[in-house]
């Protein structure tokens, strides 16, 4: 089954062309990392995968359903929003709402709205917050403000309300911009781990090309709106990397990057060619 199927997608703001003829297939089950410079484009294809905001032209399907095509979001989309759980690096969660009640919102898509805004919660679906919360490690801190929560456990809880709301897609837009590298790691491992035990597959925007390499096998390079690199992450060699992040490489490589001559074992699209080269194993 193919998670994610975009074909030609096009997003123009003003004269600004944020996505440039993307195309691209992510099996279900893979973790991807998507890198590349700011303003490159990979919030306005995360946005796009979720269905909140509408492209120009190109189409866009989810677990073979349509979402969107040629500029127009799908009647269904409403209702697949729901098998993709988005995570942003601000982690958006009710500051003043414990942590326990942001989890629980994960439900609101499943349950009668009457009940979501009473926040009437059945004991279970407390049960399956909690169970979330202690998978993520912070079923300690269910009952505190989320406002009292460190930065990383934040993020946890918003993968937890993922995880509540029955994602079978996760899409986490910069989702360690903004935590220290413990619990950077910490996040990663999470979502490293809900890939490979549950099956869900993980699309993930990174700064640091190092998080790529370590947790994501694949990983798709956006250069100006379009994808310039998509292949196994170990083979994101030092000369590429530089031309990808220009002036701002220093510190986005990570220092033991292979050399420029690694092997590449998968199809590649590079920079500077504007069409795909099969590079040999
Ligand atoms: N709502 C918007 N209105 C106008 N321009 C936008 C809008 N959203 C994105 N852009 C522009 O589109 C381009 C791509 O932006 P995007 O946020 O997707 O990049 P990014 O790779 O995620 O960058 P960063 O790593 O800094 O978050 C940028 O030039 C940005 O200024």
């Amino acid at each position: 089954m193919v998670a994610v199927s975009i074909d030609g997608l096009t997003k123009t703001f003003g004269r600004k062309r944020a996505l440039n003829g993307v195309s691209l297939e992510i099996p279900a089950g893979e973790m991807v990392a998507l890198i590349g410079a700011s303003g490159s484009g990979k919030s306005t294809l995360i946005r796009h995968i979720a269905g909140l905001e509408r492209g120009d032209a190109g189409c866009i399907a989810i677990h073979g359903r349509e979402i969107q095509s040629a500029g127009r979001l799908s009647g269904e989309a409403r209702d697949m929003r729901r098998s993709i759980g988005v995570i942003f690096q601000q982690f958006n969660l009710v500051d003043r709402l414990p942590v326990i009640t942001n989890v629980l919102v994960g439900f609101l898509g499943q349950i009668n709205r009457l009940r979501g805004t009473l926040g009437f919660f059945s004991r279970n679906e407390k049960h399956i917050a909690m169970r979330a919360l202690h998978r993520v490690g912070i079923c300690e801190q269910a009952r505190q403000r989320a406002s009292t929560l460190s930065g990383g456990q934040q993020q946890r809880a918003a993968i937890a309300r993922a995880l509540v709301q029955g994602a079978r897609l996760m899409l986490a837009d910069e989702p360690i911009a903004s935590l220290d590298p413990a619990s950077a790691r910490r996040v990663m491992e999470i979502l490293a781990g809900i890939n490979k035990e549950d099956g869900m597959t993980v699309v993930v925007s990174l700064h640091q090309v190092e998080y790529a390499r370590r947790y994501c096998p694949r990983t798709i390079a956006m250069k100006d709106g379009a994808v310039v690199y998509d292949g196994p992450s170990v083979a994101l060699d030092t000369a590429f990397l530089k031309e990808l992040y220009g002036e701002a490489s220093d510190e986005l490589i990570l220092p033991d990057a292979p050399v420029s001559d690694q092997p590449r074992e998968r199809p590649v699209v590079a920079i500077g060619s504007g069409a795909p080269a099969l590079a040999t194993a």
